[in-house]
């Protein structure tokens, strides 16, 4: 993952300290923006992308089914807005402007502005390429991607047992295959909507990848290049439920570009999750970003390594109960990230998620949860293997103040899907995923 630096931790011997104080402000000068690469896009990259859909047609399915429950629990406490069907189709004039025809997606005849962005975001993603262990170690934020990887570890040590079935939402490249391996999962299916990043988790989980030259991952696994957030996953995956833990690191908040989309997404999850099993999860931190947003005097804020832009249509920086779906800002983060994202007020996630009937467990946002769990040994010795604090040595690099006020961007969450977990796991089928992937093996689901 762009965000998180996925190598073997090097060892070293000291935890130096961790950053207590919360940030009080932003610093340094807003970042330049990179012109983020893609590939394939436009009308030609998408008939090629539908040619080579077709020719793995078989395994290609369709969905379109409507994602909204029967059930209609707790849609009064949230005051009636998410009552409604989403509008699928009415961008603003002034979002078009920044995110649509400046992007050369404007011209996608017959194509939702949500399902263009989400191929803008695929787009970016997918043109990443895998870095080099030294372009990953000179990254400007590298403290900040090992802090960002110490935090998904502890997300998977605390939640996963051995022999659990994982789902990996939004997988990108594989960046927590090793975290799920060290927890002795048993199954291991990843969905990302970015072929080029699911081939990359592929690349990984094969072993072959020059930075990895490591063993073998000992759970068989399954690729699936989707969009998470419209597509009837549950169905799909039918035969592989029940999950005993689904993880979305990094992604949740691509869901939350309309209704529709982030209440299939909990469906997905809610489906798919056994009763009593976790669904773990990072995601930015609205509180904080609308914050700083009204502190700033412009538009845009950030510091030496992020930059958020919101749009003109925000100018007034208030933000409707009535419409907490869509709004839309653009995030540069040096070398990981430049794409448009979606605010997500946490207590309707948590809202809308209790109509999924997930309960939530745990909220915490990044800088409370690394001074709550670097207190317990197992974890304080991770964080110095991990190194995003350096080694403790003088002269050691460490993490910027710049990147700790980039984290403070985040927050992890944990909820659990209600009901009592069954008195038995489920019996292993012998005949699920693979131990060695092929291309040919990575299915693609069309929307
Ligand atoms: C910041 S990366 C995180 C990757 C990975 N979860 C990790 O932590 O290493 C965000 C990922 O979300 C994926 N993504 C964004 N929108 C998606 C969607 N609608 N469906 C599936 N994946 C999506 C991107 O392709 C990208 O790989």
């Amino acid at each position: 993952c762009p965000l998180c630096s996925s190598t073997q931790p090097p060892h070293s011997p000291a935890l130096s300290s961790v950053p207590r104080e919360s940030v009080a402000g932003t610093s340094g000068q807003a970042a330049h923006h990179r012109g983020g690469g893609s590939t394939l896009v436009g009308k030609r990259g998408r008939r090629i992308r539908e040619e080579q859909r077709r020719q793995i047609g078989k395994r290609s399915i369709s969905h379109q089914q409507d994602p909204l429950p029967s059930r209609t629990k707790a849609k009064a406490a949230i005051a009636g807005v998410m009552n409604k069907r989403p509008r699928e189709d009415e961008p603003s004039s002034s979002q078009k402007r920044q995110f649509g025809a400046g992007g050369g997606y404007g011209e996608q005849e017959g194509y939702s502005e949500e399902r263009i962005s989400a191929q803008r975001v695929a787009d970016h993603y997918s043109a990443r390429s895998n870095q080099t262990l030294e372009e990953r170690e000179n990254s400007p934020i590298i403290h900040l991607k090992k802090l960002n990887n110490w935090i998904k570890s502890v997300l998977v040590q605390l939640y996963a047992r051995p022999g659990d079935c994982v789902l990996d939402l939004a997988c990108g490249k594989g960046g927590d295959l090793i975290k799920w391996d060290k927890a002795k999962v048993g199954y291991y299916v990843g969905v990302d909507i970015a072929e080029g990043s699911i081939k990359d988790c592929m690349t990984r989980y094969n072993g072959d990848s020059d930075q990895q030259r490591r063993k073998k991952f000992s759970f068989p696994a399954r690729l699936i290049c989707a969009d998470c957030y419209e597509t009837r996953l549950d169905e799909y995956l039918r035969e592989d439920a029940p999950f005993d833990i689904c993880s979305c690191q990094f992604a949740m908040h691509y869901s939350w570009s309309t209704e529709a989309r982030a209440r299939q997404a909990l469906a997905n999850i809610s489906a798919l999750l056994r009763p009593g099993g976790t669904f773990i999860g990072t995601m930015p931190d609205a509180n904080v970003i609308i914050k700083r947003l009204r502190e700033s005097e412009g538009m845009e804020f950030g510091n030496s390594v992020y930059c958020i832009t919101f749009g003109e249509e925000y100018t007034e920086k208030k933000f409707p109960a009535s419409r907490p779906f869509g709004i839309k800002y653009k995030f540069h983060l040096e070398d990981a990230v430049d794409c448009p994202e979606w605010v997500v007020p946490f207590h309707l996630f948590k809202l809308l998620a209790e109509e999924y009937d997930l309960e939530l467990v745990l909220m915490k946002n990044f800088h409370e949860f690394v001074h709550d769990y670097v207190q317990r040994p197992e974890f304080a010795d991770l964080m110095r293997r991990l190194g995003p604090l350096g080694d403790g040595r003088s002269g050691q690099s460490t993490l910027s103040q710049d990147e700790w006020e980039a984290s403070y961007l985040y927050l992890a969450f944990v909820l659990r899907k209600r009901g009592p977990p069954p008195s038995q796991r489920r019996a292993n089928n012998p005949n699920r995923g693979k131990t060695f992937l092929a291309e040919e093996d990575i299915e693609f689901l069309s929307i």
